[in-house]
């Protein structure tokens, strides 16, 4: 089948690349010349394990194109995937200015039948917005329907997803398109939920919520385990065992980040406001979350004092391990509050230096080499739970460090491994604080 997908950042480019993988002739299209002209060549503008050695393959083997040319991307095209960004306006609404512009060029440049599917996340009335963009302007004798498809994949994990995800989620309200889309995702094995556009809208926000507001709902607990002495990991354990809770997303730490929980958790508290329906729980996740971004520098303070002029490691750079993705990263909140309090910061990551220099520029010094990051430092903060930063040999922070204080906020050591070393040691809702105490006392 012949398959367009419109946009080449994160959820574009692993769509075209896996959609090539099973069978089907694909074209990228992108606006940014600059990003084609190094797909063309081979190469990944971002950093997602798998998927360069798929590009490659498929570029070789001419199943995947890459262009700028809408006529060439549109005009022949079977199925269109939308996977444009919708980032976040300054009241946190999602900007929908691509989503528009992308509708009016699908418009202009059709040429037969086609389904146009969304995997962008837009709030919920926005694929009907498509729908009509493009009625008003195709040529009258062609047929386009629009379906509500979001995409679920994690960056770091996105090509595991795409083929193994637990659902897809199919949303129009016509019955052809959903078998239509229901055949073409058949032979990737995953669940398939079929449900109208709406529904399928919601579903991709209500999901993103309800995960941002497990993590911040942890690190609350995470929180009152330090002021009380008990250990958020046996904590989490222990009420993940309960089938209903489950196991995953109970891991404490700085807080989420990222190019999704932030904007979509944000879009939905606006786009319930604009409806007069404050959505308090969602709020206070969101609240919950900058208030832990805020915590290594907190703890810094209380356990040296002024930070002016202090020697500061920061180790890791990216919103999560595996990836160079620095968007809202807990890092950047970091690094803003240190230069803030006059500190002097050198950033070890082993992939994300160059988006953060082209967000930081060179307020802070950066390096690849982690032994290097901590050479004479007055203290390590801990921002991305990278192996390199997890398997790091202990001695290493007595050996570089002026004075071995490490603030981990992922929580990448177990406390009896750090207990055999003088080191200072804090990390998330575990023991050890020095603001521990015994409620009962
Ligand atoms: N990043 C993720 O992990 C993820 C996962 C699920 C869903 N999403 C959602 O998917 C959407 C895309 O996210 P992303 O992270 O891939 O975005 P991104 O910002 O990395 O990439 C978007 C791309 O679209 C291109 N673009 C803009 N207008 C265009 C047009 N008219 N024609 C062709 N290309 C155009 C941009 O140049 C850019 O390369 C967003 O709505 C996001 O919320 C993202
Ligand atoms: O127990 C946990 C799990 C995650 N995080 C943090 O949460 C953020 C997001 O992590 P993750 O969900 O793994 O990454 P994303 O790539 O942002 O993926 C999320 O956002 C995507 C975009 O919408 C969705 O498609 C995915 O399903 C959803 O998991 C990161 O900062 C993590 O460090 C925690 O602090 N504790």
């Amino acid at each position: 089948m012949k398959v367009t997908v419109a946009g080449a950042g994160y959820v574009g480019l692993v769509t075209s690349a896996c959609l090539a993988e099973i069978g089907h002739q694909v074209t990228c299209i992108d606006i940014q010349k600059e990003k084609i002209d190094l797909l063309q060549s081979g190469r990944s503008p971002i950093h997602e394990p798998g998927l360069e050695p798929l590009l490659e393959k498929n570029l070789r083997n001419e199943q995947l194109h890459f262009t700028t040319n809408p006529h060439r991307a549109y005009s022949d095209a079977d199925i269109i995937f939308i996977a444009v960004g919708t980032p976040e306006t300054r009241d946190g609404s999602a900007d929908l200015k691509y989503i528009h512009v992308v509708a009016h060029t699908i418009a202009h440049y059709i040429e037969q039948d086609v389904i146009v599917c969304t995997k962008s996340t837009v709030p919920v009335g926005t694929n009907e917005l498509i729908q009509q963009i493009i009625d008003s302007r195709k040529p009258p004798n062609l047929q386009v329907e629009v379906v509500a498809n979001p995409e679920f994949l994690r960056e770091g994990a996105a090509i595991l997803d795409f083929f193994h995800g637990d659902r897809i989620v199919i949303g129009t309200r016509h019955p052809e398109a959903a078998a239509f889309m229901e055949q073409f995702y058949l032979q990737l094995n995953i669940p398939i939920m079929k449900t109208d556009i709406r529904n399928a809208e919601m579903i991709k926000y209500a999901a993103n919520a309800f995960l941002a507001t497990k993590i911040s709902f942890i690190n609350e607990v995470a929180n009152i385990c330090e002021h009380v002495g008990a250990n958020i990991e046996e904590v989490a354990y222990g009420i993940g065992q309960d089938k209903r809770i489950g196991h995953h997303f109970l891991k404490a730490g700085i807080g989420y980040g990222g190019s999704c929980f932030p904007k979509d958790t944000k879009a939905l508290v606006q786009f319930g406001g604009n409806l007069k329906q404050r959505y308090e729980l969602l709020e206070a996740a969101i609240n919950v979350n900058k208030r832990q971004q805020s915590l290594p520098v907190k703890k810094a303070k209380e356990t040296v004092g002024s930070l002016h002029g202090k020697k500061i490691a920061l180790l890791g750079l990216a919103f999560k391990a595996d990836t160079d993705d620095v968007r809202e990263s807990a890092a950047l909140t970091i690094v803003k509050e240190l230069l803030e309090e006059g500190a002097d910061v050198t950033a070890y990551d082993p992939i994300a230096i160059p988006n953060t220099r082209r967000i930081v520029g060179n307020a802070i010094g950066y390096t690849e080499d982690i032994r290097q990051a901590l050479q004479d430092t007055d203290l390590a903060i801990i921002a991305t739970d990278w192996d390199q930063i997890k398997h790091l040999p202990l001695e290493v922070y007595l050996t570089k460090m002026k004075n071995p204080i490490v603030i981990d906020g992922r929580n990448c050591y177990s406390l009896q491994s750090i207990g055999q070393y003088p080191i200072t040691y804090l990390s998330v809702g575990r023991p050890g604080h020095p603001n521990a105490n015994n409620m009962f006392e």
